[in-house]
């Protein structure tokens, strides 16, 4: 488990994070959201002690990550992908991070085969593709088989298969009981990947929540056509719903699902000839977000200003 608590770090006058607070569970996959600047890597880093907060700490089961006596055993991170030397081959890359970590030579080979590049092992990496970097990448953090996997935007810039490979793999290291948070900066991207979503802005947390539950929050209404409609939307508003008809004669229903609807409608013997539930995408519901706490921000500043 990750802990981090009011978290605070200042760049210069930059005010990168801002009194951050969040947990990362065991067992589930979960995506470390904003836009560009938001905190992100900036909060990773301090999670693995590569930077210090000016306040606040960071803990993962309840150490701070320089207190770690064997960090490779128990968290394995992927911040850049262009960590190994482009003259060494795969097994070599491997072999020198587990020699200088006390972690035997099988191991090389078990995350070579784990992650899909036994068969490229003895080429150098300078010819590999992005997708193979990440992979090698993600076999550097599992050598130590850790309890946590921490990767900066691990899907930038990768085609659908290697978008796929990284879902299930995180899926699966999830499954196994590991703890694994992943940044982004497209809910498109983790809509599909993680199943709970720390979301920041401008330092701040957002949100956090799981996937489902930020979908069923922002549900907004179900669309319904009926040769009917003016009998149906008597009906349901009188069963409380808030309807609305659109210029087509389509109709918005808001405060019903759509089961109830379809339910509302059969007593009363009228024909439905299309029932949609509508919700915002998680996209919508990102940028929306985000873009709140942009205005909260700059207007903050602007009254704090002398
Ligand atoms: N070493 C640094 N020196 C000065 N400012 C920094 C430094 N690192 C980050 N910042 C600033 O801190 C803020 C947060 O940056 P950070 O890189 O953590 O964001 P991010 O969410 O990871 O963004 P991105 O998606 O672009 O990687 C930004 O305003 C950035 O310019």
């Amino acid at each position: 488990m990750i802990v981090v608590e009011e978290l605070t770090k200042r760049y210069g006058p930059t005010l990168a994070l801002d009194r951050l607070s969040f947990e990362v569970r065991p067992g589930v996959v979960t995506g470390f959201l904003g836009p560009n600047g938001a905190g992100k890597s900036t909060t990773l880093r301090i999670i693995l002690g590569l930077h210090h907060p000016t306040s606040g700490r960071a803990t993962i089961d309840n150490r701070r990550y320089d207190r770690i006596r064997r960090p490779m055993h128990e968290v394995g991170a992927v911040l850049d992908t262009d960590a190994a030397h482009p003259g060494r081959s795969a097994f070599h890359h491997l072999a020198c991070l587990a020699r200088s970590n006390g972690i035997g030579k099988a191991r090389v080979g078990a995350v070579l085969d784990q992650v899909g590049l036994a068969n490229v092992a003895h080429k150098r990496v300078g010819g590999f593709s992005l997708g193979m970097r990440q992979r090698l990448g993600i076999a550097g953090a599992l050598l130590g088989d850790p309890a946590v996997v921490l990767l900066d935007e691990p899907v930038n810039g990768l085609d659908a298969a290697g978008i796929r490979w990284i879902r299930s793999t995180l899926r699966s290291l999830a499954a196994e009981g590991r703890t694994v948070l992943l940044s982004s900066h497209l809910m498109s991207e983790m809509a599909l990947t993680v199943d709970h979503v720390l979301v920041v802005g401008q330092g701040r947390l957002l949100e956090s929540a799981s996937v489902a539950e930020i979908r069923e929050r922002f549900e907004r209404d179900v669309l319904v056509r009926s040769p009917r409609a003016d009998d149906l939307t008597r009906i349901l508003t009188g069963l409380g719903a808030t309807v609305t008809v659109g210029p087509g004669g389509e109709v918005a229903v808001a405060g019903m699902d759509a089961s109830a609807i379809g339910d509302a409608a059969a007593a009363a013997s009228i024909a439905i000839h299309e029932l949609t539930p509508r919700s915002a995408t998680l996209e919508d519901v990102y940028l929306d977000m985000t873009s709140k706490a942009a205005e909260y921000r700059a207007t903050k500043e602007r009254t704090e200003r002398p």
